[in-house]
């Protein structure tokens, strides 16, 4: 299945101070449910260019569908984002962004205690839906980035065995992850920290092209569960958040895996719900020292998201693969498999609708509108999600003829902050050879990539010099031509210029006869005379 790239935009409503502040001047004009007007105000950057002739002092954008002021947040969740729980239920991986300019109303649209975000009612939807199936568990946990693991201790091993194989029905079981990424840092929000210092969490490949980030995934069993981590998170959050780096300087993202438990699979669904960063930081005058790092970074990170959507839309215009930019930031490298067929992304674009800040708001409205063209394949179900996927301390399934095999507990895995990843690295002899035959077979099927990329290129060479050899034959001959041409005017004009002087001799000479003519009267008198 295709589809574009469903972006919503929500405009927020007028702030009492705002409208004293004369800040209404019919900036944003919500023209029907899915277009809207923008008209640059006077004094606006927009504005000034567009009466120096320098482009358009109106612009016209359309989404998904457009939330007015007076939307409510229950409004908004079953317009834009209900579909997309329903989806993750179901089996299909969703990330839902907001994005704009700083006090557009990107939190209060994701999260607000008083007011209920998207947030707090995908959990309460998830939670309806799973109530009586769940999984009351705590031995399953997501595993890297698409896997899950077990941690029984090994007494009571053959019992969850047991328990395991004669499961009849799926259960399911949720676990959640917050974490925030702040100057092109991770950290984790649910990790408690005794030192005042966060250490930043390191952004690995699980050897399949899979970003992921060691959390510390929770596991929850109701609503006021999942708000209590929220509102842990949100505290760990603004404890981290000094004057200089405030909180609407990071992204953050909450992430929740519904482990589908069958009796021999565990099918793995995620649903990410992203608060970006402000977008306009970095552009205001007073940038500068530690702000001016945190701004590139944000501003990066954004650029480079921008980047990727306008290259996966052009790639995708042009049936060419391009370069997408995907690894150049942790936000993109995180998100890749959203955006490579393996979920549902969709993007909430928040808007004030301020003179103030129009020129940013303008900005926010053509990034939306590239983003609008991204095509999107949506697999039937993710690939990863239907095979076994159940995983020990060294990453090997653990389900045999679909029996469960022994599992040591893995607790290190998720505590330790060390750089390397060593649940990673083979225990034998027999998975350093696997691990090396595995690198073969990759190597040789990169190598036969590059050897067919390397006859396109030479052959897209070749026909681009052959194509070259005969347009400079080409105008070898019309210059060859154009030499004949000339050099036949040039003998006519020395034609004309012949028959022109001799014309003129030939008159000169009648003139001269004119004026030296003697009548023959008077020439033979002077002839006798002469004798
Ligand atoms: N739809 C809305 N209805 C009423 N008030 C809103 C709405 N959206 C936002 N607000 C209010 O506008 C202000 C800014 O909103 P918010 O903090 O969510 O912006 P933000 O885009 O997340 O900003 P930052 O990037 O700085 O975090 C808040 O006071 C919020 O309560």
């Amino acid at each position: 299945e295709q589809q574009m790239m469903q972006i919503y935009l929500r405009v927020r409503p007028f702030s009492k101070e705002e409208l004293s502040a004369n800040e209404d001047q019919d900036c944003v004009v919500i023209d029907d449910g899915q277009t809207v007007t923008l008209n640059a105000p006077k004094g606006s950057a927009t504005r000034k260019s567009s009466e120096k002739g320098i482009g358009l002092s109106i612009h016209k954008f359309s989404f998904s569908k457009v939330f007015g002021p007076q939307t409510t947040q229950g409004e908004l969740f079953e317009d834009a984002v209900r579909s997309q729980v329903f989806d993750f239920l179901e089996g299909e991986n969703a990330l839902i962004f907001s994005y704009g300019v700083t006090n557009a109303g990107k939190t209060f649209t994701i999260q607000t205690p008083k007011h209920p975000g998207i947030l707090p009612r995908v959990l309460d939807a998830v939670f309806s839906y799973i109530g009586g199936l769940q999984y009351h568990g705590m031995d399953l946990k997501p595993y890297l980035m698409n896997g899950a693991q077990f941690l029984d201790p090994d007494q009571v091993k053959q019992e969850r065995t047991a328990k395991m194989t004669v499961l009849a029905s799926v259960k399911e079981a949720l676990w959640v992850a917050f974490f925030e990424i702040y100057n092109e840092c991770v950290y984790d929000l649910l990790q408690p920290s005794q030192s005042k210092k966060r250490s930043p969490l390191r952004v690995c490949d699980d050897g399949a092209g899979n970003a992921y980030v060691k959390l510390k995934w929770i596991n929850i069993q109701n609503l006021s569960e999942a708000n209590k981590l929220l509102q842990f998170g949100n505290k760990n959050r603004s404890a981290a958040a000094t004057k200089i780096n405030q909180s609407s300087s990071r992204h953050s993202i909450f992430t929740m895996k519904l482990l589908k438990i069958d009796r021999q699979t565990v099918e793995r669904i995620s649903f990410s719900l992203c608060d970006l960063a402000g977008s306009e930081r970095c552009n205001k005058a007073k940038t500068f020292g530690e702000r001016l790092k945190e701004a590139g970074n944000i501003n990066n990170s954004l650029l480079i998201l921008g980047k990727c959507i306008s290259a996966l839309r052009s790639s995708q215009a042009d049936t060419k693969v391009a370069y997408i930019p995907f690894r150049e930031s942790k936000l993109t490298k995180l998100f890749q498999a959203f955006f490579c067929g393996k979920g549902r992304a969709a993007m909430i674009v928040n808007i004030n609708q301020c003179a103030s800040t129009y020129d940013e708001t303008l900005h926010i409205m053509k990034f939306s509108a590239v983003a609008k063209q991204v095509v999107q394949v949506i697999p039937d179900k993710p690939a990863e999600s239907s095979v076994p996927c159940l995983v020990g301390r060294d990453g090997k399934p653990l389900m045999k003829n679909g029996v469960l095999e022994g599992y040591p507990s893995e607790d290190e895995l998720f505590e330790e902050e060390d750089e390397a990843d060593m649940s990673l690295l083979p225990q034998n002899d027999k998975d350093l050879l696997n691990i090396i035959e595995n690198l073969r077979t990759k190597f040789l099927a990169e190598r036969r990539k590059n050897l067919v990329q390397e006859m396109e290129i030479r052959k897209e060479m070749g026909d681009a010099m052959l194509q070259q050899l005969l347009e400079s034959e080409e105008l070898r001959r019309e210059a060859e031509e154009l030499k004949e041409s000339y050099a036949e005017k040039l003998e006519n004009t020395f034609e004309m210029y012949k028959d022109a002087i001799k014309d003129h001799a030939y008159q000169s000479a009648m003139s001269n006869l004119e004026d030296n003519y003697v009548p023959l009267d008077a020439f033979t008198a002077e002839q006798e005379k002469a004798e």
